[in-house]
Protein backbone atom coordinates (compact mmCIF):
# COMPACT_ATOMS: atom_id res chain seq x y z
CA UNK A 1 0.00 0.00 0.00
CA UNK A 2 1.57 3.49 -0.90
CA UNK A 3 2.15 5.84 1.77
CA UNK A 4 0.41 8.24 -0.51
CA UNK A 5 -2.01 7.68 -4.36
CA UNK A 6 -1.19 10.22 -6.85
CA UNK A 7 -4.27 9.72 -8.42
CA UNK A 8 -5.95 11.13 -5.70
CA UNK A 9 -5.23 14.67 -6.84
CA UNK A 10 -4.87 13.77 -11.07
CA UNK A 11 -8.81 11.75 -10.52
CA UNK A 12 -10.48 13.81 -8.02
CA UNK A 13 -9.41 17.49 -8.94
CA UNK A 14 -11.68 18.99 -6.20
CA UNK A 15 -9.03 17.12 -3.74
CA UNK A 16 -6.08 19.25 -4.82
CA UNK A 17 -6.90 22.94 -2.76
CA UNK A 18 -7.46 21.04 0.85
CA UNK A 19 -4.37 18.80 0.42
CA UNK A 20 -2.35 21.67 -1.07
CA UNK A 21 -3.26 23.74 1.91
CA UNK A 22 -2.61 20.85 3.67
CA UNK A 23 0.75 20.25 2.66
CA UNK A 24 1.72 24.03 2.69
CA UNK A 25 0.92 24.16 6.73
CA UNK A 26 2.78 21.24 7.42
CA UNK A 27 5.93 22.54 5.60
CA UNK A 28 5.42 25.98 7.57
CA UNK A 29 4.95 24.02 10.71
CA UNK A 30 8.45 22.23 10.06
CA UNK A 31 10.21 25.64 9.34
CA UNK A 32 8.72 27.08 12.90
CA UNK A 33 9.86 23.89 14.50
CA UNK A 34 13.18 23.94 13.57
CA UNK A 35 13.22 27.87 14.11
CA UNK A 36 11.72 27.18 17.92
CA UNK A 37 14.79 24.96 18.52
CA UNK A 38 17.32 27.39 17.22
CA UNK A 39 15.54 30.31 19.61
CA UNK A 40 15.74 27.94 22.87
CA UNK A 41 18.97 26.89 22.31
CA UNK A 42 20.12 30.35 22.09
CA UNK A 43 17.81 31.32 25.23
CA UNK A 44 19.82 28.64 27.58
CA UNK A 45 23.01 29.44 26.31
CA UNK A 46 22.65 33.29 26.55
CA UNK A 47 21.35 32.65 30.56
CA UNK A 48 24.32 29.84 31.22
CA UNK A 49 26.35 33.00 29.47
CA UNK A 50 24.57 35.67 31.25
CA UNK A 51 24.39 37.63 28.21
CA UNK A 52 21.22 39.98 27.71
CA UNK A 53 18.21 37.73 27.39
CA UNK A 54 15.50 39.90 26.02
CA UNK A 55 15.95 39.36 22.14
CA UNK A 56 16.72 35.32 22.94
CA UNK A 57 13.30 35.33 25.26
CA UNK A 58 11.48 37.42 22.39
CA UNK A 59 12.06 34.57 19.37
CA UNK A 60 11.75 31.75 21.53
CA UNK A 61 8.38 32.79 22.95
CA UNK A 62 7.49 34.00 19.04
CA UNK A 63 8.39 30.81 17.72
CA UNK A 64 6.74 28.47 20.21
CA UNK A 65 3.41 31.09 19.28
CA UNK A 66 4.00 30.54 15.47
CA UNK A 67 4.04 26.75 16.38
CA UNK A 68 1.08 26.99 18.46
CA UNK A 69 -0.93 28.79 16.02
CA UNK A 70 0.33 26.95 12.99
CA UNK A 71 -0.44 23.55 14.72
CA UNK A 72 -3.77 24.85 15.88
CA UNK A 73 -4.77 25.66 11.93
CA UNK A 74 -3.26 22.59 10.73
CA UNK A 75 -5.80 21.05 12.66
CA UNK A 76 -8.66 22.98 12.11
CA UNK A 77 -8.02 22.87 8.56
CA UNK A 78 -7.13 18.87 7.94
CA UNK A 79 -10.44 18.60 9.89
CA UNK A 80 -11.90 20.73 6.51
CA UNK A 81 -9.95 18.79 4.19
CA UNK A 82 -10.87 15.30 5.64
CA UNK A 83 -14.26 15.85 5.52
CA UNK A 84 -13.62 17.32 1.84
CA UNK A 85 -12.03 14.84 0.38
CA UNK A 86 -14.51 12.19 1.68
CA UNK A 87 -16.99 13.98 0.35
CA UNK A 88 -16.02 14.23 -2.74
CA UNK A 89 -14.53 10.88 -3.41
CA UNK A 90 -18.03 9.62 -2.29
CA UNK A 91 -20.05 11.71 -4.78
CA UNK A 92 -17.19 11.02 -7.60
CA UNK A 93 -17.56 7.55 -6.53
CA UNK A 94 -21.53 7.08 -6.70
CA UNK A 95 -21.20 9.19 -10.18
CA UNK A 96 -18.85 6.97 -11.36
CA UNK A 97 -21.38 3.73 -10.54
CA UNK A 98 -24.66 5.53 -11.63
CA UNK A 99 -22.54 6.13 -15.44
CA UNK A 100 -21.94 2.29 -15.67
CA UNK A 101 -24.68 -0.46 -16.80
CA UNK A 102 -26.11 -2.46 -14.57
CA UNK A 103 -24.19 -5.59 -15.10
CA UNK A 104 -20.95 -3.40 -14.68
CA UNK A 105 -21.39 -2.02 -10.88
CA UNK A 106 -20.37 -3.67 -7.73
CA UNK A 107 -22.35 -5.93 -5.55
CA UNK A 108 -24.79 -3.83 -3.37
CA UNK A 109 -22.81 -4.89 0.59
CA UNK A 110 -19.57 -3.88 -1.71
CA UNK A 111 -20.67 -0.63 -2.74
CA UNK A 112 -22.37 0.05 0.70
CA UNK A 113 -19.28 -0.92 2.29
CA UNK A 114 -17.11 1.22 0.07
CA UNK A 115 -19.27 4.01 -0.18
CA UNK A 116 -20.16 4.24 3.37
CA UNK A 117 -17.73 3.50 5.53
CA UNK A 118 -14.86 3.15 2.84
CA UNK A 119 -15.32 6.82 2.37
CA UNK A 120 -16.19 7.49 6.12
CA UNK A 121 -12.57 6.43 6.79
CA UNK A 122 -10.79 8.43 4.21
CA UNK A 123 -11.53 11.34 6.67
CA UNK A 124 -8.70 10.57 9.74
CA UNK A 125 -6.23 9.12 6.88
CA UNK A 126 -6.59 13.02 4.98
CA UNK A 127 -6.59 14.82 8.27
CA UNK A 128 -4.30 12.81 10.28
CA UNK A 129 -2.10 10.97 8.18
CA UNK A 130 -1.84 13.36 5.38
CA UNK A 131 -0.22 16.25 8.01
CA UNK A 132 2.37 13.58 9.49
CA UNK A 133 3.63 13.01 6.12
CA UNK A 134 4.34 16.31 4.87
CA UNK A 135 6.03 16.75 7.94
CA UNK A 136 7.93 14.10 7.75
CA UNK A 137 8.81 15.01 4.27
CA UNK A 138 10.29 18.75 5.63
CA UNK A 139 11.40 18.21 9.08
CA UNK A 140 13.96 15.54 8.94
CA UNK A 141 15.75 16.68 5.82
CA UNK A 142 15.62 20.12 7.45
CA UNK A 143 17.23 18.72 10.38
CA UNK A 144 19.55 17.20 9.02
CA UNK A 145 20.66 20.04 7.03
CA UNK A 146 21.21 22.13 9.38
CA UNK A 147 23.21 19.25 11.68
CA UNK A 148 25.51 18.65 8.37
CA UNK A 149 26.22 22.71 8.52
CA UNK A 150 26.87 22.83 12.51
CA UNK A 151 28.02 19.50 13.83
CA UNK A 152 28.66 16.64 10.95
CA UNK A 153 29.21 13.61 13.79
CA UNK A 154 26.37 13.92 14.61
CA UNK A 155 24.39 14.56 11.40
CA UNK A 156 26.16 11.14 10.23
CA UNK A 157 24.33 9.18 13.18
CA UNK A 158 21.28 10.77 12.41
CA UNK A 159 21.98 10.16 8.37
CA UNK A 160 22.95 5.68 9.02
CA UNK A 161 19.83 5.31 11.83
CA UNK A 162 17.41 7.47 10.32
CA UNK A 163 16.81 4.73 6.84
CA UNK A 164 16.06 1.99 9.93
CA UNK A 165 12.90 3.73 10.77
CA UNK A 166 10.50 3.83 7.38
CA UNK A 167 12.47 0.61 6.72
CA UNK A 168 10.87 -0.98 9.96
CA UNK A 169 7.75 0.96 9.48
CA UNK A 170 7.35 -0.71 5.96
CA UNK A 171 8.73 -4.53 6.90
CA UNK A 172 5.86 -4.16 9.81
CA UNK A 173 3.24 -2.60 7.58
CA UNK A 174 3.74 -5.21 4.68
CA UNK A 175 2.87 -7.77 8.03
CA UNK A 176 -0.19 -5.86 8.63
CA UNK A 177 -1.75 -5.47 4.82
CA UNK A 178 -2.91 -9.46 4.72
CA UNK A 179 -4.43 -8.16 8.20
CA UNK A 180 -6.13 -4.98 6.81
CA UNK A 181 -7.59 -6.97 4.02
CA UNK A 182 -8.82 -9.87 6.28
CA UNK A 183 -10.90 -6.63 8.36
CA UNK A 184 -11.97 -4.95 5.43
CA UNK A 185 -13.75 -8.43 4.09
CA UNK A 186 -14.55 -9.34 7.18
CA UNK A 187 -16.41 -5.72 7.45
CA UNK A 188 -17.85 -6.06 4.00
CA UNK A 189 -18.93 -9.19 4.92
CA UNK A 190 -20.94 -8.03 8.05
CA UNK A 191 -22.46 -4.92 6.25
CA UNK A 192 -23.66 -7.26 3.34
CA UNK A 193 -25.14 -9.85 5.99
CA UNK A 194 -26.47 -6.99 7.94
CA UNK A 195 -28.41 -5.38 5.13
CA UNK A 196 -29.73 -8.72 4.08
CA UNK A 197 -30.85 -9.25 7.62
CA UNK A 198 -32.50 -5.81 8.00
CA UNK A 199 -34.23 -6.37 4.22
CA UNK A 200 -36.04 -9.73 5.37
CA UNK A 201 -36.17 -8.90 9.21
CA UNK A 202 -40.17 -9.07 8.72
CA UNK A 203 -40.33 -12.25 6.78
CA UNK A 204 -37.41 -13.99 9.41
CA UNK A 205 -40.03 -12.95 12.19
CA UNK A 206 -43.14 -14.01 10.61
CA UNK A 207 -41.74 -17.55 10.33
CA UNK A 208 -39.97 -17.23 13.47
CA UNK A 209 -36.61 -17.73 12.35
CA UNK A 210 -35.41 -14.05 13.47
CA UNK A 211 -33.30 -15.48 16.44
CA UNK A 212 -31.44 -17.72 14.30
CA UNK A 213 -29.79 -14.21 13.11
CA UNK A 214 -28.48 -13.09 16.08
CA UNK A 215 -26.19 -15.97 16.57
CA UNK A 216 -25.30 -15.37 12.37
CA UNK A 217 -24.58 -11.76 13.18
CA UNK A 218 -22.91 -12.29 16.54
CA UNK A 219 -20.24 -14.84 14.86
CA UNK A 220 -19.55 -12.28 11.82
CA UNK A 221 -18.84 -9.14 14.54
CA UNK A 222 -16.12 -11.31 16.07
CA UNK A 223 -14.52 -12.35 13.12
CA UNK A 224 -14.79 -8.56 12.68
CA UNK A 225 -13.88 -8.06 16.31
CA UNK A 226 -10.71 -10.42 16.55
CA UNK A 227 -9.35 -8.67 12.89
CA UNK A 228 -9.58 -5.21 14.35
CA UNK A 229 -8.08 -6.60 17.69
CA UNK A 230 -5.17 -7.72 15.34
CA UNK A 231 -4.23 -4.51 13.57
CA UNK A 232 -4.53 -2.62 17.16
CA UNK A 233 -1.95 -5.20 18.75
CA UNK A 234 0.04 -4.83 16.10
CA UNK A 235 0.04 -0.97 15.71
CA UNK A 236 0.56 -0.74 19.54
CA UNK A 237 4.06 -3.46 18.97
CA UNK A 238 5.28 -1.30 16.05
CA UNK A 239 4.91 2.37 16.93
CA UNK A 240 6.81 0.87 20.59
CA UNK A 241 9.63 -0.50 18.12
CA UNK A 242 9.99 2.70 16.14
CA UNK A 243 10.20 4.51 19.53
CA UNK A 244 12.86 2.52 20.76
CA UNK A 245 15.10 2.85 17.70
CA UNK A 246 14.27 6.80 17.71
CA UNK A 247 15.37 6.73 21.28
CA UNK A 248 18.45 4.87 20.77
CA UNK A 249 19.91 6.84 18.17
CA UNK A 250 18.91 10.46 19.73
CA UNK A 251 20.90 8.80 22.91
CA UNK A 252 24.16 7.80 20.50
CA UNK A 253 23.66 11.36 19.21
CA UNK A 254 23.65 12.32 23.06
CA UNK A 255 26.36 10.47 24.04
CA UNK A 256 28.34 11.60 21.36
CA UNK A 257 28.10 15.53 21.88
CA UNK A 258 28.17 14.75 25.96
CA UNK A 259 31.60 13.14 25.39
CA UNK A 260 32.89 16.46 23.13
CA UNK A 261 31.37 18.43 25.36
CA UNK A 262 33.12 17.35 28.27
CA UNK A 263 36.45 17.09 26.97
CA UNK A 264 36.15 20.67 25.56
CA UNK A 265 36.15 19.96 22.05
CA UNK A 266 32.95 21.63 21.24
CA UNK A 267 30.96 24.62 21.91
CA UNK A 268 27.99 24.82 24.06
CA UNK A 269 25.55 26.54 21.57
CA UNK A 270 26.48 23.96 19.05
CA UNK A 271 25.94 20.95 21.07
CA UNK A 272 22.56 21.66 22.51
CA UNK A 273 21.36 22.27 18.94
CA UNK A 274 22.50 19.32 17.85
CA UNK A 275 20.61 17.71 20.60
CA UNK A 276 17.84 19.44 20.08
CA UNK A 277 17.75 18.85 16.49
CA UNK A 278 18.35 15.15 16.44
CA UNK A 279 14.76 14.09 17.91
CA UNK A 280 13.29 16.56 15.80
CA UNK A 281 14.52 14.48 12.53
CA UNK A 282 13.06 10.98 13.99
CA UNK A 283 9.76 12.04 15.66
CA UNK A 284 7.63 12.63 12.19
CA UNK A 285 8.53 9.27 10.87
CA UNK A 286 7.73 8.43 14.25
CA UNK A 287 4.35 9.98 13.69
CA UNK A 288 3.67 8.36 10.62
CA UNK A 289 4.67 4.70 11.70
CA UNK A 290 1.60 5.72 14.12
CA UNK A 291 -0.51 7.25 12.11
CA UNK A 292 -0.66 4.69 9.35
CA UNK A 293 -1.85 2.09 11.51
CA UNK A 294 -5.19 4.56 12.37
CA UNK A 295 -5.36 5.57 8.63
CA UNK A 296 -4.76 1.74 7.47
CA UNK A 297 -8.32 1.40 6.42
CA UNK A 298 -8.54 4.70 4.39
CA UNK A 299 -5.88 4.42 2.87
CA UNK A 300 -7.09 1.38 1.28
CA UNK A 301 -10.10 2.89 0.93
CA UNK A 302 -8.96 5.26 -1.37
CA UNK A 303 -6.98 2.73 -3.52
CA UNK A 304 -10.28 0.90 -3.66
CA UNK A 305 -12.29 3.94 -4.61
CA UNK A 306 -9.58 5.24 -7.16
CA UNK A 307 -9.27 1.81 -8.81
CA UNK A 308 -13.28 2.06 -9.29
CA UNK A 309 -13.01 5.42 -10.32
CA UNK A 310 -10.25 4.81 -12.69
CA UNK A 311 -11.84 1.45 -14.36
CA UNK A 312 -13.13 2.48 -17.69
CA UNK A 313 -16.76 0.92 -18.09
CA UNK A 314 -16.66 -1.39 -21.56
CA UNK A 315 -19.91 0.57 -22.68
CA UNK A 316 -20.40 3.65 -20.84
CA UNK A 317 -24.22 5.18 -20.76
CA UNK A 318 -23.35 8.15 -22.08
CA UNK A 319 -22.32 6.59 -25.24
CA UNK A 320 -24.77 3.90 -25.69
CA UNK A 321 -27.66 7.09 -25.31
CA UNK A 322 -25.54 9.46 -27.22
CA UNK A 323 -27.25 9.18 -30.56
CA UNK A 324 -30.78 8.27 -29.42
CA UNK A 325 -33.02 10.93 -27.95
CA UNK A 326 -36.02 11.81 -29.65
CA UNK A 327 -38.47 13.16 -26.65
CA UNK A 328 -41.72 11.24 -25.68
CA UNK A 329 -40.47 7.95 -28.49
CA UNK A 330 -38.84 4.43 -27.86
CA UNK A 331 -37.74 2.72 -30.20
CA UNK A 332 -36.27 -1.17 -29.40
CA UNK A 333 -34.80 -2.77 -32.57
CA UNK A 334 -33.80 -6.47 -32.32
CA UNK A 335 -33.36 -6.36 -28.61
CA UNK A 336 -31.76 -9.04 -26.65
CA UNK A 337 -30.27 -9.43 -22.86
CA UNK A 338 -28.26 -12.42 -21.55
CA UNK A 339 -27.38 -11.78 -17.90
CA UNK A 340 -23.94 -11.99 -16.94
CA UNK A 341 -24.19 -15.60 -14.74
CA UNK A 342 -27.15 -16.71 -16.88
CA UNK A 343 -26.82 -19.42 -19.50
CA UNK A 344 -29.39 -18.41 -21.91
CA UNK A 345 -30.77 -15.00 -23.45
CA UNK A 346 -33.95 -13.85 -21.24
CA UNK A 347 -34.98 -11.26 -24.17
CA UNK A 348 -34.25 -12.55 -27.88
CA UNK A 349 -35.33 -10.55 -31.13
CA UNK A 350 -37.60 -7.97 -29.69
CA UNK A 351 -39.01 -5.38 -31.56
CA UNK A 352 -40.56 -1.85 -30.08
CA UNK A 353 -41.11 1.86 -31.20
CA UNK A 354 -43.60 3.18 -28.76
CA UNK A 355 -44.99 6.75 -28.69
CA UNK A 356 -47.03 9.09 -26.82
CA UNK A 357 -49.85 8.13 -24.33
CA UNK A 358 -50.08 4.98 -22.06
CA UNK A 359 -48.41 1.59 -23.06
CA UNK A 360 -49.11 -1.58 -20.72
CA UNK A 361 -46.47 -4.39 -21.01
CA UNK A 362 -47.90 -7.79 -20.26
CA UNK A 363 -46.24 -11.13 -20.04
CA UNK A 364 -45.94 -14.54 -17.75
CA UNK A 365 -43.77 -14.47 -14.76
CA UNK A 366 -40.10 -14.49 -15.63
CA UNK A 367 -40.19 -13.64 -19.54
CA UNK A 368 -37.99 -10.93 -19.20
CA UNK A 369 -40.39 -7.55 -18.65
CA UNK A 370 -38.13 -5.99 -15.78
CA UNK A 371 -35.31 -6.83 -18.06
CA UNK A 372 -36.87 -5.08 -20.33
CA UNK A 373 -37.80 -1.78 -18.81
CA UNK A 374 -34.07 -1.70 -17.43
CA UNK A 375 -33.08 -2.09 -20.78
CA UNK A 376 -35.14 0.74 -22.17
CA UNK A 377 -33.83 2.80 -18.98
CA UNK A 378 -30.43 2.06 -20.11
CA UNK A 379 -29.43 0.58 -17.10
CA UNK A 380 -28.40 -2.32 -18.82
CA UNK A 381 -26.18 -2.60 -22.22
CA UNK A 382 -28.62 -4.90 -24.76
CA UNK A 383 -26.19 -8.10 -25.31
CA UNK A 384 -27.67 -7.69 -29.06
CA UNK A 385 -29.74 -4.71 -31.07
CA UNK A 386 -30.07 -1.42 -29.86
CA UNK A 387 -32.42 0.70 -28.18
CA UNK A 388 -32.91 4.74 -28.82
CA UNK A 389 -34.41 6.72 -26.57
CA UNK A 390 -33.95 10.03 -24.35
CA UNK A 391 -33.38 10.07 -20.72
CA UNK A 392 -36.65 7.78 -18.61
CA UNK A 393 -37.57 8.30 -15.70
CA UNK A 394 -37.34 4.64 -14.41
CA UNK A 395 -40.10 3.59 -11.40
CA UNK A 396 -38.87 -0.11 -9.73
CA UNK A 397 -40.97 -2.01 -7.63
CA UNK A 398 -39.62 -0.86 -4.65
CA UNK A 399 -39.24 2.75 -5.26
CA UNK A 400 -36.88 3.79 -2.77
CA UNK A 401 -37.53 6.33 -0.23
CA UNK A 402 -35.23 7.89 2.24
CA UNK A 403 -35.79 9.29 5.71
CA UNK A 404 -36.00 13.12 5.20
CA UNK A 405 -38.74 15.31 4.49
CA UNK A 406 -41.38 14.39 2.12
CA UNK A 407 -40.51 17.35 -0.25
CA UNK A 408 -36.87 16.21 -0.75
CA UNK A 409 -38.46 12.41 -1.13
CA UNK A 410 -40.49 13.98 -4.32
CA UNK A 411 -37.78 16.19 -5.88
CA UNK A 412 -34.89 13.75 -5.06
CA UNK A 413 -32.35 17.23 -4.13
CA UNK A 414 -33.65 18.46 -7.42
CA UNK A 415 -34.27 22.17 -8.03
CA UNK A 416 -37.77 22.68 -7.65
CA UNK A 417 -39.75 25.47 -6.26
CA UNK A 418 -43.09 24.70 -4.18
CA UNK A 419 -45.84 25.49 -7.04
CA UNK A 420 -43.90 22.56 -9.09
CA UNK A 421 -44.29 20.49 -6.28
CA UNK A 422 -47.72 20.92 -5.44
CA UNK A 423 -48.61 20.61 -9.04
CA UNK A 424 -47.01 17.14 -9.52
CA UNK A 425 -48.91 16.28 -6.20
CA UNK A 426 -52.18 17.39 -7.94
CA UNK A 427 -51.77 15.02 -10.77
CA UNK A 428 -51.29 11.52 -8.47
CA UNK A 429 -54.21 13.53 -6.51
CA UNK A 430 -52.54 13.78 -3.51
CA UNK A 431 -52.40 17.45 -3.04
CA UNK A 432 -55.10 17.63 -0.84
CA UNK A 433 -54.15 14.50 1.18
CA UNK A 434 -50.83 16.45 1.47
CA UNK A 435 -51.98 19.95 2.35
CA UNK A 436 -53.82 18.09 5.26
CA UNK A 437 -50.68 17.12 7.32
CA UNK A 438 -49.77 19.54 9.60
CA UNK A 439 -46.70 20.33 8.28
CA UNK A 440 -47.64 19.67 4.81
CA UNK A 441 -44.32 19.29 1.97
CA UNK A 442 -42.01 18.76 5.15
CA UNK A 443 -43.63 15.89 6.82
CA UNK A 444 -41.34 13.37 8.05
CA UNK A 445 -41.19 10.38 6.27
CA UNK A 446 -39.58 7.13 7.54
CA UNK A 447 -36.80 4.68 5.85
CA UNK A 448 -39.03 2.85 3.08
CA UNK A 449 -42.29 5.54 3.10
CA UNK A 450 -42.70 4.25 6.61
CA UNK A 451 -45.88 6.62 7.84
CA UNK A 452 -47.45 6.24 4.60
CA UNK A 453 -49.97 3.97 2.77
CA UNK A 454 -48.81 1.30 0.45
CA UNK A 455 -51.21 3.07 -2.22
CA UNK A 456 -49.95 6.82 -1.28
CA UNK A 457 -46.26 5.70 -1.68
CA UNK A 458 -46.88 4.72 -5.55
CA UNK A 459 -48.79 7.87 -6.58
CA UNK A 460 -45.88 9.71 -4.45
CA UNK A 461 -43.03 8.16 -6.90
CA UNK A 462 -45.55 9.16 -9.60
CA UNK A 463 -45.15 12.22 -8.50
CA UNK A 464 -41.18 12.12 -8.41
CA UNK A 465 -41.79 11.01 -12.01
CA UNK A 466 -43.84 14.33 -12.89
CA UNK A 467 -41.11 16.15 -11.48
CA UNK A 468 -38.20 14.75 -12.92
CA UNK A 469 -39.27 16.26 -15.95
CA UNK A 470 -38.31 13.12 -17.96
CA UNK A 471 -40.73 12.88 -21.08
CA UNK A 472 -40.44 8.72 -20.70
CA UNK A 473 -41.53 7.43 -17.61
CA UNK A 474 -41.34 3.43 -16.91
CA UNK A 475 -43.24 1.69 -14.38
CA UNK A 476 -42.66 -1.59 -13.05
CA UNK A 477 -45.73 -3.34 -11.69
CA UNK A 478 -47.40 0.49 -10.59
CA UNK A 479 -50.25 -1.40 -9.16
CA UNK A 480 -48.23 -4.58 -7.30
CA UNK A 481 -49.68 -5.07 -3.48
CA UNK A 482 -52.74 -2.63 -3.89
CA UNK A 483 -56.17 -3.06 -2.95
CA UNK A 484 -58.79 -2.42 -5.82
CA UNK A 485 -59.12 1.24 -4.66
CA UNK A 486 -55.45 2.09 -4.53
CA UNK A 487 -55.06 0.89 -7.57
CA UNK A 488 -57.84 2.43 -9.12
CA UNK A 489 -56.43 6.08 -7.88
CA UNK A 490 -53.18 4.94 -9.37
CA UNK A 491 -54.71 4.35 -13.02
CA UNK A 492 -56.11 7.58 -12.69
CA UNK A 493 -53.10 9.23 -12.15
CA UNK A 494 -51.29 7.57 -14.79
CA UNK A 495 -54.04 8.52 -17.29
CA UNK A 496 -53.29 12.06 -16.40
CA UNK A 497 -49.80 11.74 -16.16
CA UNK A 498 -49.71 10.07 -19.62
CA UNK A 499 -51.04 13.44 -21.08
CA UNK A 500 -48.16 15.08 -21.06
CA UNK A 501 -45.37 12.08 -21.17
CA UNK A 502 -44.80 8.50 -22.62
CA UNK A 503 -45.80 6.30 -19.99
CA UNK A 504 -44.86 2.60 -20.37
CA UNK A 505 -46.20 0.34 -17.18
CA UNK A 506 -45.76 -3.57 -16.71
CA UNK A 507 -48.80 -4.76 -15.60
CA UNK A 508 -50.47 -7.91 -14.42
CA UNK A 509 -53.80 -5.88 -13.99
CA UNK A 510 -56.12 -6.18 -16.86
CA UNK A 511 -57.88 -2.61 -15.72
CA UNK A 512 -54.70 -1.37 -16.68
CA UNK A 513 -54.46 -3.13 -20.41
CA UNK A 514 -57.79 -1.82 -20.71
CA UNK A 515 -57.19 1.78 -19.88
CA UNK A 516 -53.65 1.79 -22.05
CA UNK A 517 -53.67 3.18 -25.49
CA UNK A 518 -51.14 0.43 -26.48
CA UNK A 519 -50.82 -2.70 -25.38
CA UNK A 520 -47.20 -5.21 -25.92
CA UNK A 521 -47.36 -8.52 -24.91
CA UNK A 522 -44.35 -10.24 -24.71
CA UNK A 523 -44.65 -14.19 -24.88
CA UNK A 524 -42.20 -16.76 -25.96
CA UNK A 525 -42.06 -18.48 -28.98
CA UNK A 526 -41.83 -21.74 -29.81
CA UNK A 527 -38.44 -21.97 -30.28
CA UNK A 528 -37.96 -20.27 -27.25
CA UNK A 529 -37.06 -16.78 -28.64
CA UNK A 530 -39.12 -14.01 -26.94
CA UNK A 531 -41.74 -12.66 -29.33
CA UNK A 532 -43.60 -9.40 -28.79
CA UNK A 533 -47.04 -8.85 -30.12
CA UNK A 534 -48.26 -5.63 -30.35
CA UNK A 535 -51.60 -4.24 -30.13
CA UNK A 536 -51.84 0.01 -30.95
CA UNK A 537 -55.78 -0.35 -30.09
CA UNK A 538 -57.02 0.39 -26.53
CA UNK A 539 -56.38 -3.22 -25.12
CA UNK A 540 -59.05 -5.40 -24.17
CA UNK A 541 -57.89 -8.89 -23.79
CA UNK A 542 -56.50 -10.89 -21.04
CA UNK A 543 -52.79 -9.36 -19.66
CA UNK A 544 -51.83 -12.71 -19.85
N1 LIG B 1 -29.70 -10.55 -11.86
C1 LIG B 1 -30.10 -11.62 -12.56
N2 LIG B 1 -29.21 -12.57 -12.91
C2 LIG B 1 -29.57 -13.65 -13.64
N3 LIG B 1 -30.84 -13.87 -14.07
C3 LIG B 1 -31.78 -12.96 -13.74
C4 LIG B 1 -31.47 -11.78 -12.98
N4 LIG B 1 -32.59 -11.05 -12.82
C5 LIG B 1 -33.57 -11.73 -13.46
N5 LIG B 1 -33.07 -12.86 -14.01
C6 LIG B 1 -33.82 -13.86 -14.79
O1 LIG B 1 -34.29 -13.20 -15.95
C7 LIG B 1 -35.59 -13.65 -16.27
C8 LIG B 1 -36.52 -12.46 -16.47
O2 LIG B 1 -36.63 -11.75 -15.24
P1 LIG B 1 -37.57 -10.47 -15.12
O3 LIG B 1 -37.49 -9.99 -13.72
O4 LIG B 1 -37.21 -9.53 -16.19
O5 LIG B 1 -38.99 -11.13 -15.42
P2 LIG B 1 -40.43 -10.48 -15.31
O6 LIG B 1 -41.11 -10.80 -16.58
O7 LIG B 1 -40.35 -9.05 -14.93
O8 LIG B 1 -41.05 -11.33 -14.13
P3 LIG B 1 -42.22 -10.92 -13.07
O9 LIG B 1 -43.49 -10.68 -13.83
O10 LIG B 1 -42.31 -12.11 -12.18
O11 LIG B 1 -41.72 -9.68 -12.35
C9 LIG B 1 -36.04 -14.57 -15.15
O12 LIG B 1 -35.93 -15.91 -15.61
C10 LIG B 1 -35.06 -14.31 -14.04
O13 LIG B 1 -34.78 -15.50 -13.35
Amino acid sequence: MAPFDLRLLRQVPQTRRPVAVLGALGALGGLATIASAFALTTLVVSAVRGSDLTWPAVATAGAFALRAVLSWTTERVAAWAGARVSTDLRAELLRTWLSRPAEQRPDPDEALTLSAQGAASVEPYVAKYLPTLVAAAVVPPLAILCLLVLDWPSALVVVLTLPLLPLFAALIGMTTQADTDRRWRALSDLSGHFLDVMAGLPTLVSYGRGERQVATIERVSQRHRRATVRTLRLAFMSSAALELLATISVAIVAVLVGLRLTHGQMDLWVGMIAILLAPEAYWPIRRVGAEFHSAADGAQAVQSILDEISSEPGDPMGQRRAKGGEPGRVVATDLGYTYPAGQRAVLDGVSLRLGSGLTAITGPSGVGKTTLLELLAGLRTPSAGTVDAPACHLVTQRPFFGATTLRDNLTLGNDADDASVWEALRVVQLEGFVASLPQGLYTAVGDDGFGFSAGQRARLVLARAVLSGASVVLLDEPTAHLDDDGAAAVHEALRTLCETRTVIAVTHRSELVTLADHHVHLGADRTGRSATSVSTAAASGEPA
